[in-house]
């Protein structure tokens, strides 16, 4: 049977100016590298702030394994890695590292002495006197130290020069392979989440909007292509689910979900994940995609047998 990391059942939160989350389903299978996208304001730190504990929806649930965030084996299964990334200025890395080590039973120091070192750190460097992208480092080796089961990463390598971005890519894919480890990762670059995902979840206005394995996702679009001299070809679009259309060059682009046979006199190709993302981003009325592993049913019971 299929083990569930992460499942959100009609999780919602109301802030003061209106909705920052609604009604949000999907689940997440155990082992899964999943790429968390949205416009700005979408609502990821949101839904990654009430897995991990540190806000409470104002409707439906978050379970983490089957417990809620909340509970003592969630904490210890989940990490999180926030954009702000907070860590006690005057502590001097080694001593974040035991600290590390005296809170987690899991705790792999070797791991997180290696992710350190790999970057030049000194062990006995103070934080305060670090630069933003070694203490983005730190905060890595202390999350990867803890060896959770659930990764929660919001916009983590903002500050990161590519090669460690890739480093820091890498030792998470490393514990995905080895480990199981499950890993959410939030970002606004595309490159990123390329090749590094499997698992896709994209939320806009606070809803989810895409939800399931990249590769399925990408088998229900085409991209669409034909000269744009004749508009009537717009026409021959009638039918199947457009997400958006393109014109460049006098050629007309459409990203669809084919409902039946695709028009004649149009190349057909499949999209890659920048140009489905890209697409999907800029469209607010095209129905939500989750595909079975991910899907919940709607009164709120998890489909039997989702798993696709
Ligand atoms: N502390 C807060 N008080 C009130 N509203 C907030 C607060 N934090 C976020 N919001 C609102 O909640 C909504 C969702 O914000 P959230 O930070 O979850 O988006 P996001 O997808 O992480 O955006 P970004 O990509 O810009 O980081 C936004 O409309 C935002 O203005």
């Amino acid at each position: 049977m299929t083990e569930y990391a992460l499942e959100a059942v009609g999780c919602g939160l109301r802030r003061r100016r209106g909705w920052a989350l609604r009604d949000c389903s999907f689940r997440l299978p155990a082992g899964r590298v999943c790429a968390l996208v949205g416009p700005n304001g979408a609502g990821k730190t949101t839904f990654l702030s009430i897995a991990a504990d540190l806000l409470r929806p104002t409707t439906g649930t978050v379970r983490l394994f089957g417990e809620p965030p909340g509970g003592r084996e969630a904490r210890g299964w989940t990490a999180l890695l926030s954009q702000d990334k907070a860590l006690y200025k005057n502590f001097r890395v080694d001593e974040i590292l035991r600290m590390g080590r005296e809170l987690n039973p899991t705790w792999d120091q070797r791991r997180a002495e290696e992710i350190i070192l790999q970057g030049d750190v000194p062990l006995g460097a103070r934080i305060g006197t670090l630069s933003g992208g070694q203490r983005t480092r730190v905060a890595f080796a202390l999350a990867l130290g803890k060896r959770p089961r659930l990764m929660l990463l919001d916009e983590p390598m903002a500050d990161l020069d590519p090669l460690v971005r890739r480093q820091m890519t890498d030792a998470l894919l490393d514990d995905a392979r080895n480990h199981g480890t499950t890993v959410v990762m939030s970002s606004h670059v595309v490159a990123e989440l390329d090749g590094a995902c499997d698992y896709l979840v994209l939320i806009s206005n606070g809803t989810v909007r895409l939800a399931g394995e990249i590769d399925v996702i990408t088998d229900e679009h085409r991209l669409l292509t034909a000269p744009d001299q004749d508009r009537a070809r717009r026409q021959d679009l009638r039918g199947h689910v457009v997400v958006g259309t393109m014109t460049e060059r006098r050629r007309l682009t459409a990203l669809v979900r084919p409902r039946g046979p695709l028009p004649q006199g149009w190349q057909a190709g499949t999209p890659t994940l920048e140009e489905l993302l890209l697409t999907h981003l800029s469209s607010t009325d095209t129905p939500p995609l989750i595909t079975p592993s991910a899907r919940v049913s709607s009164d709120g019971v998890l489909s039997p047998g989702g798993a696709a």
